[in-house]
């Protein structure tokens, strides 16, 4: 999980994150980068009558195809990516992950909604306005890298550049940097890509994406191919990229464990829909219905939810607070705190006592008996 932890807000609408899907922009702090409102695509003959047909849009999927012949990829979706945030959209394979992010920017025109990047109307831009958005603002990681066989790491990297018009000095200096950034520095920058193991060409692509200092980072299953060690060490290169420089990122993947990883927020796709989008702790701690429910059973507790939701909350009425949690330590770390300590320990925020933790209050949370709570 990137950044700071965060707090469980339980009046949001579960599946779109936003206080009032109608009136969103804005409503959970910073303004968007991304607005997004009703999107569909639906693929299929006459797809843009479907969005339109509200006895189409109550039909599942297979009843939708029978009808129809048509396959919504996704289904009146709404939801804000905020500045510096890393969204994570999460979903078994067919849920719509990659078709919802490839409308983010047109790769693939939606069949009905909204979209905005900073404001600006994406579905109205042109030709030279909508390459100008793919080339400068948001950048694309795939899975399968895209790299060009003959030329070698530092050219890779400088290639978005090239197509940009930058000179070619310019180019290989800012390659360079990237390239270091993304620790291919040692003496690799010369190597084909063929020559690179697979993470390597992955730090590759990502470095090249970098290059273009794009205000969002849209990574397409990046590290679905790569070795879980490799794979691990990507997802701790994206999240101390993120933390370096708040950039912006937009992660599709299929796993849970990377997607609560790397997640500040995860929009939970299932069948083209959203079924939740909270924080790692929000859809841990409360899940939206059994769907959710059970995708989540086995995660470590533990590792995600935080003493805020841990703990007793009051004041101690001491003055001293032993332990001094901040509200977004990790229970797992608490465990620790308290298990050495054998005494309760404060949650402490701005000089205030919000609450205390004990073994009692942690271990319910690992046996996931503060989710009953929640439910009764
Ligand atoms: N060009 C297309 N024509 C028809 N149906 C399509 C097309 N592209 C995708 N679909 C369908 O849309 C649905 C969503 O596909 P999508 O590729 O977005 O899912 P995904 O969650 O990214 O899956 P994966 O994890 O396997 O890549 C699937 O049922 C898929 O078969």
């Amino acid at each position: 999980m990137s950044g700071t932890p965060h707090p469980v807000t339980p009046d949001l609408d579960k599946r779109t994150g936003l206080a009032d899907a109608a009136d969103a922009p804005g409503a959970v702090g910073t303004p968007p980068v991304f607005g997004v409102r009703n999107l569909w695509k639906v693929f299929g003959p006459k797809a843009d009558h479907v969005p339109r047909n509200p006895e189409y849009a109550r039909l599942s999927q297979s009843e939708l195809r029978a009808a129809t012949g048509c396959t919504a990829a996704v289904r009146n979706v709404s939801f804000d990516v905020h500045k510096g945030e890393v969204f994570v959209v999460m979903g078994l394979s067919g849920s719509g992950k990659s078709t919802l992010v490839r409308c983010l920017t047109r790769l693939i025109e939606p069949t009905y909604g909204s979209l905005d990047i900073d404001g600006e109307d994406v579905l109205a831009m042109d030709k030279n306005r909508l390459r100008e958005l793919r080339r400068h603002r948001v950048a694309m990681v795939f899975q399968h890298f895209g790299l060009l066989p003959h030329r070698s790491v530092l050219d890779n990297v400088a290639y978005g550049l090239e197509i940009q018009g930058m000179s070619r000095a310019e180019r290989r200096e800012r390659a360079a940097e990237m390239v270091a950034k993304v620790g291919l520095d040692d003496g690799l920058e010369q190597r084909r890509p063929g020559q690179l193991s697979g993470g390597q060409q992955q730090r590759v692509g990502l470095a090249r994406a970098l290059a273009a200092d794009p205000e969002v980072l849209l990574f397409d299953e990046p590290f679905s191919a790569l070795d879980p060690l490799i794979r691990r060490n990507m997802q701790e290169e994206v999240i101390r990229l993120h933390h370096d420089e708040g950039r912006t990122m937009v992660f599709i993947t299929h796993d849970l464990s990377e997607a609560l990883r790397v997640g500040d927020r995860i929009a939970l796709m299932r069948d083209g829909e959203i079924v939740q989008l909270g924080t790692p702790e929000e859809i841990v701690g409360s899940p939206a219905d059994d769907y959710v429910r059970d995708f989540v059973r086995d995660v470590p507790r533990e590792q995600v939810m935080t003493v805020r939701t841990a703990m007793r909350p009051g004041d101690c009425g001491g003055p001293e607070h032993p332990g001094t949690l901040t509200p977004g330590t990790l229970v797992a770390d608490a465990i620790d705190i308290v298990a050495r300590s054998g005494r309760a320990a404060c949650v402490v925020e701005s000089g205030h006592c919000l609450g205390q933790v004990d073994h009692a209050a942690l271990l319910r949370v690992v046996a996931g008996l503060d989710r009953e709570e929640v439910a009764a």
